[in-house]
């Protein structure tokens, strides 16, 4: 089944163009990744999705429903949740707070309710507390919900990225360079967490990711972008052995050789 279709696709910058009618069908409760050499278009695909860019030709569904056109809070809102190739915490929060404020778009309770403090603010406050914290022991970060945002290593700042976006409750999780910067232990800590998140949370998963390990390890299924445009779809073992994508990462010299391993 189908979460999310791209259809036709395109993105100019001026004369550059940055995605280049591009149809893809994301499958629901699998984990896609987006790949594809520097300045492919990944990134510029990743922010039509989420509605930081409107597309010039094309289509994007959820579910069946055309979001082109709806504004990025509301796709959030709709479902489509994403974290960012460059941290984006609130460093002078803590853990908690920093999963509490990805929680927002689903309180009920109003302004007023909040400035007057009734009762049902507080028994709101203390639900979303309760559920913070499940999340945060479900990432692993439990036992620092106190500490401060831009006190955590480099692999644990990404894992509250993914607390604070599962905090949102989506449907389709995006996840941006979610190995950046990352050792090879955390990368192995990341990798199964993302599985976890895909097997137990019935989220839909795409990844835009450089690390081909990561990306062979944990993908169903795989959308390579060249140029802009759509050069190769498949599961891993069909995308690493395709000359075009081959061809694209490493230039015509490496067709022949086993570049992915
Ligand atoms: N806002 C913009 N204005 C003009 N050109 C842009 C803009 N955003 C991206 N581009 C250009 O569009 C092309 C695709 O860029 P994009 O960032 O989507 O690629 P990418 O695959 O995400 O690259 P990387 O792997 O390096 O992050 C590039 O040539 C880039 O320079």
């Amino acid at each position: 089944m189908t979460v999310l279709r791209v259809s036709n696709l395109v993105k100019r910058f001026g004369g550059l163009v940055a995605v280049n009618g591009v149809h893809f069908e994301f499958r629901k409760g699998k984990i896609s990744a987006v790949i594809g050499p520097n300045g492919a278009g990944k990134t510029t695909f990743f922010n039509m999705i989420t509605g930081i860019y409107t597309p010039d030709e094309g289509q994007i569904e959820l579910e069946g429903k055309s979001i082109v056109k709806v504004k990025p809070d509301r796709i959030t809102e709709k479902g489509i949740v994403r974290t960012f190739q460059n941290i984006r915490l609130f460093g002078n929060m803590t853990v908690l707070e920093n999963v509490m404020v990805g929680m927002h778009i689903h309180l009920k309770a109003g302004i007023f309710s909040t400035l007057l403090g009734l009762p049902k603010v507080r028994l709101e406050e203390q639900k979303a507390m309760d559920e913070a914290y499940r999340i945060l022991r479900y990432v692993g970060l439990e036992r620092l919900l106190n500490e401060k945002a831009n006190s955590l290593s480099y692999g644990a700042q990404r894992r509250l990225e993914i607390a604070r976006a599962l905090a949102a409750k989506p449907k389709v999780l995006l996840l941006d360079e979610p190995a950046a910067g990352m050792n090879p232990r955390e990368t192995v800590q990341l990798t199964e967490l993302i599985r976890s998140i895909q097997r137990e949370l019935d989220i839909s998963i795409i990844l835009i990711e450089h690390d081909m390990k990561l990306v062979m390890d944990l993908s169903d299924h795989i959308l390579v972008l060249d140029h802009g445009e759509k050069i190769a779809e498949g599961a891993p073992r069909e995308i690493r052995s395709n000359p075009r994508v081959i061809e694209a990462y490493l230039g015509k010299s490496a067709l022949g050789q086993e570049v992915m391993k």
